[in-house]
């Protein structure tokens, strides 16, 4: 018999808006517009769409790191407001893994103080003799030894060894939720099977959920379980990967099937946003945002957002689906 797992996350109705520009030419950007989706124990979730869909305003909004402008994150079936005052707590059921290994280490400190430091700041073992065990078994999890980090410094690691030492160390507190923004992007495509593979070997071995972003849906088919897409704020389809993937409904989600674009390593957050004046109106866009672009548009997608609707077991924002 199957069982269903227990929900871990529900973000329900979740918005940001940004305020940008000079003080001569200042707009809103509704980064992540009304968006709802829910994470189960053990599940690999994808969110997945180009670049500034929102996907990473998402993440930092569930690591507490920015604030919404309205909607609510239930993790453990806590609200994000109530987390505030145990934010320790969450932090250690909640860890993040992000795109730089090489940003992840500080690299005055050898990669082994900065184990041992986690482990105290977390007060995680009362010994040293414990915290070696702990720090041992961890790495060992993603494939690495206690010499490799011994003594050594971030610069002296390849990205691959980094980025699973970072790894290693997000699961020094036994978090039941890791956020990856863009874990593999950095890393030489020849080890980024091996890095996205880690988080399956880690849902199995640990039951860890883990909240997978990317651009790239070859590793995101390859590893999760379900998937969202997103464009410009919105959800546009989610449901089982193999259904979105194989089966895209939404226009959108069969573009991006043919064109994703490859994550650029050079791109990083820049203070000053300078976007295209078309991509300010889709943000905007009181209709589906997506109509601009769409092959197969029709009147109604400029004047209404489409409503989500459910085919078969999957979620699709599109008018053409509407019954
Ligand atoms: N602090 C901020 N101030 C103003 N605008 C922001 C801020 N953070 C994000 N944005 C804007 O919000 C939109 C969504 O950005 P976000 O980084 O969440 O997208 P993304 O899908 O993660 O893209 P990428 O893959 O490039 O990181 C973009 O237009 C971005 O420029």
């Amino acid at each position: 018999m199957s069982q269903v797992k227990a929900t871990i996350l529900e973000v329900k109705n979740l918005t940001k808006v940004f305020t940008v520009g000079s003080w001569i030419f200042r707009t809103k950007i509704v980064a992540v517009d009304d968006i709802s989706f829910s994470l189960r124990n053990a599940e690999i979730f994808t969110l997945a769409g180009e670049s500034g869909c929102g996907k990473t305003t998402t993440a930092r909004m569930i690591l507490g790191f920015e604030e919404p402008t309205s909607g609510d994150i239930v993790f453990e079936g806590v609200s994000i407001h109530e987390w505030k005052k145990k934010r320790k707590e969450f932090m250690k059921k909640v860890q993040a893994v992000f795109q730089n290994p090489f940003e992840g280490f500080n690299p005055l400190l050898s990669i082994d103080d900065i184990f041992f430091e986690t482990v105290r700041n977390y007060a995680l073992a009362s010994t040293n003799d414990e915290a070696r065990r702990l720090i041992d078994e961890k790495l060992k999890l993603v494939g690495l030894r206690f010499e490799d980090i011994n003594g050594r410094y971030s610069s002296e690691l390849s990205g691959g060894q980094l980025q699973r030492a970072l790894i290693a160390r997000a699961l020094l507190s036994n978090p039941s939720l890791l956020i990856a923004d863009e874990p593999v992007s950095m890393v030489d495509a020849s080890l980024r099977m091996s890095i996205v593979n880690l988080f399956a070997q880690l849902r199995d071995q640990l039951g860890v959920s883990v909240i997978y972003i990317t651009h790239d849906l070859a590793t995101a088919y390859y590893v999760s379980d379900r998937i969202a897409i997103m464009f410009r704020g919105d959800i546009v389809e989610m449901g089982s990967v193999e259904r979105v993937l194989t089966d895209p409904k939404h226009p959108y989600t069969r573009l991006l099937r043919e064109s994703i674009p490859e994550p650029d390593p050079e791109k990083k957050w820049k203070e000053e946003i300078t976007i295209a004046d078309t991509e300010y109106e889709e943000y905007l866009r009181k209709g589906c945002k997506f109509a601009g672009r769409c092959p197969e548009v029709m009147s109604i997608c400029r004047e209404e957002k489409p409503p989500e609707i459910m085919v078969g077991d999957s979620m699709v924002r599109c008018h053409l689906y509407k019954k």
